[in-house]
């Protein structure tokens, strides 16, 4: 589905490129986590793929189509979903208004359906309660899982996240990376995880480090 060739990136300011030639080919249905130390360019790759930023060599394509054909805007509006670690909900909605927002500007099939939103929700452990406070009113773990929410509201199929673990405790990591695994074999959708941790890394389908400017495949 989605496929780097000879990927390349570097800061202005650095004289090192932070990784270069890379070669990797990612599928719908899959899970995948990239781990690596801090400042290896984890978060700098994301971005490339989730066509926040171009690549300074080399090219992403998405069902053999060049992301810059495609153009980034149309493809972060239509193929890319992201989570962050700080969630980036809209602070001053539910999470309803949250999932119908996203759905209205992705153009998504079900945009302007309330019962899908809520009945998706739901299914993350947001009853309707919950869903139609303020986001403000909700644990770190509910507002992750609106976050994962919305991304499955939206018809995307390439779902990248950001250390989506960074602020949770054992159990809702647990239960984070859970429905990320659901997302990849249930709605099959490609699901790229950036991480730290080794755990979180453990329970994705396949495994990279990004290490020394390359990818090493671990599983
Ligand atoms: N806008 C920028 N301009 C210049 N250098 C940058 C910029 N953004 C990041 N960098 C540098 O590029 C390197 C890679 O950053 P990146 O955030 O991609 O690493 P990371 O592996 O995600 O790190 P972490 O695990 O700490 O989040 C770091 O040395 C960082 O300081």
């Amino acid at each position: 589905m989605l496929k780097t060739e000879g990927l390349g990136y570097w800061y202005q300011d650095k004289s090192e490129p932070l990784f270069q030639d890379i070669n990797l080919t990612f599928e719908v249905g899959q899970s995948y986590a990239i781990l690596g130390h801090s400042g290896t360019g984890k978060t700098t790759f994301l971005s490339l793929i989730a066509g926040l930023d171009k690549p300074k060599a080399g090219d992403i394509l998405l069902d053999d189509r060049l992301l810059k054909k495609i153009g980034l805007t149309t493809y972060r509006r239509h193929d890319v979903s992201i989570v962050f670690q700080a969630y980036n909900l809209f602070t001053y909605m539910s999470p309803l208004n949250n999932l119908l927002t996203a759905m209205a500007i992705t153009e998504a099939e079900h945009a302007g359906d309330k019962h899908f939103a809520l009945r998706t929700l739901n299914d993350l452990g947001i009853n309707e309660d919950l869903a139609t406070r303020n986001v403000q009113h909700l644990s770190g773990g509910q507002q992750q899982r609106v976050a994962i929410a919305r991304t499955m509201a939206c018809d995307a199929q390439l779902v990248v996240a950001d250390e989506p673990t960074g602020n949770l405790d054992e159990d809702n990591t647990k239960e984070v990376i859970a429905q990320f695994q659901k997302i990849a074999h249930d709605r099959q959708k490609c699901v790229i995880i950036v991480t730290h941790e080794p755990d979180v890394a453990a329970q994705c389908d396949h495994q990279y480090r990004l290490e020394n400017k390359q990818f090493t495949q671990l599983a």
